[in-house]
């Protein structure tokens, strides 16, 4: 996996997927099979802006393989959100559920927006019209949408709400990440972050790092870094380094994770009260133990790979760090835990939720924590063993345990 840096999310995840495809015996017809999503659907969707004017959006669904079951995976509201982006973020999808053993394949959708920008009865207008728009394709059997990036449970209500109403029953099962009093589970708010510290538990495991003697650095304060942040405060671990999207915090003594947590908005923004900040590419390459990534693609690349001081590196965000760069930091004896295996806690919990609306039967927190635990560890330790005994970095790893499960079911039902 050396050469020259891409910063090609989608190139990067062909030029793996047929790396581990390749290590697994599979051939050219399933790389070819599984190197894109099968489905791509663009929608554009007028909405009523306040002003009166309309306004068309843009926005993707893709489904990258469904032999295994029906497609799962977030959507995404973001300016920069791009077909190549969501494609690759499907083809993640799958490797995650892939590797947590789920009966689904992968599926992502976004919109180009951007809802810090727009009013409460906007985005509720814009989340509607997404999912008429691709109501045809998705549904609890076929593709079951979730929260990603500045999307969260009351746009996961209207989404639920409008594809319930089209087709004339309530369908909580349509999508996860939901409230809890619209069938919602309890701990998916907060599962991403709780699978990301079972993640860096298991990691500081290897490198004989103990918790109370840990120093954190958290890129991104959403949904994913702020409840890292705070799991990671009350385990005992010190977090010395915060960032957003304007900026970074720093403190060598730790930080006030509550006093930060309190004073957040609902986007993951916090650095802006501040005077005395840091930039994130500062942050990325603080002397620390665990760096975590939590916010968007491509924050380690070649440019500062040679730079971070961290042992452990755990991929919260999809996509933070590059080819390259993963071969520099894996070079350097720094332990990565891939996106794909590290990041899968909220999906994992979107499982859990997707079953009890199934069942009408709803668990406690502690029954969803735990059988979250008992799954990502399952997962580490396969892409650990994997990693150790085929002498392959922890990413190319994580795809090749990601893959099996999908090809093997792609050539069961005689696609390839
Ligand atoms: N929410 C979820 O359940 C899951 C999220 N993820 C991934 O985790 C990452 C973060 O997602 P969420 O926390 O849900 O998003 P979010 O929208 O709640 O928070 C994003 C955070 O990143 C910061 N940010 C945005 N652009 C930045 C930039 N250029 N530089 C530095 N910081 C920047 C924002 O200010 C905010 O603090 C994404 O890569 C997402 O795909 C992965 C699995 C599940
Ligand atoms: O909860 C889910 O179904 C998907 C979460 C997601 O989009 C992701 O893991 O990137």
């Amino acid at each position: 996996m050396s050469g020259t840096e891409s910063k090609d999310v989608l190139l990067s995840t062909q030029i793996v997927i047929e790396e581990a495809l390749r290590k697994l015996g599979y051939g050219d017809e399933m790389v070819e099979l599984l190197k894109e999503p099968i489905r791509l659907l663009t929608v554009r969707i007028p909405v009523r802006m306040d002003d009166g004017k309309t306004k068309v959006f843009h926005g993707y669904r893709a489904q990258h393989n469904d032999a295994v079951g029906p497609t799962k995976g977030g959507v995404r509201f973001h300016p920069d959100v791009n077909e190549a982006e969501v494609k690759a973020l499907s083809i993640w999808m799958s490797l995650k559920c892939g590797i947590a053993d789920l009966p689904y394949g992968g599926g992502k959708g976004g919109i180009i927006c951007d809802p810090r920008k727009m009013s409460f009865r906007e985005l509720e207008r814009l989340s509607r019209g997404y999912v008429r728009a691709i109501s045809q394709l998705v549904g609890p059997t076929k593709d079951i949408p979730a929260p990603d990036v500045m999307t969260n449970s009351q746009v996961m209500a209207w989404m639920m709400d409008e594809y319930s109403r089209i087709r004339e029953f309530d369908s909580p099962g349509f999508i996860t990440g939901k409230p809890i009093v619209l069938g919602g589970s309890q701990g998916r708010e907060t599962a991403t972050a709780r699978g990301v510290a079972i993640m860096i538990d298991e990691a500081m495991r290897k490198k004989g790092i103990a918790i109370e003697d840990a120093r954190v650095v958290i890129q991104g304060f959403g949904n994913a870094g702020s409840y890292l942040a705070k799991f990671m405060h009350e385990a005992g671990a010190k977090v010395i380094g915060i960032s957003d999207v304007n900026g970074a915090l720093y403190n060598e003594k730790g930080l006030d994770i509550e006093y930060l947590l309190d004073r957040r908005d609902s986007f993951g923004t916090v650095t802006n009260l501040f005077r005395e900040t840091i930039s994130n590419d500062e942050l990325l390459t603080l002397d620390c133990d665990v760096l975590v990534p939590a916010a968007i693609e491509n924050q380690i690349t070649s440019d500062n790979a040679d730079r971070i001081k961290a042992k452990i590196i755990v991929e919260a965000a999809n996509g933070p760090t590059t080819l390259e760069a993963t071969r520099i930091v894996t070079e350097r004896g720094i332990l990565l835990v891939p996106d794909v295996l590290a990041s899968s806690g909220g999906v994992i919990v979107s499982y859990f939720e997707w079953v009890q609306n199934n069942q009408g039967y709803y668990w406690s927190e502690a029954e969803v924590d735990e059988k979250l635990r008992r799954m990502m560890i399952r997962g580490f330790n396969q892409v650990y063993e994997q990693h150790q005994t085929r002498k392959v970095d922890m990413r190319l790893a994580a795809y090749m345990v990601g893959v099996r499960k999908m090809a093997e079911a792609s050539r069961l039902r005689g696609w390839v």
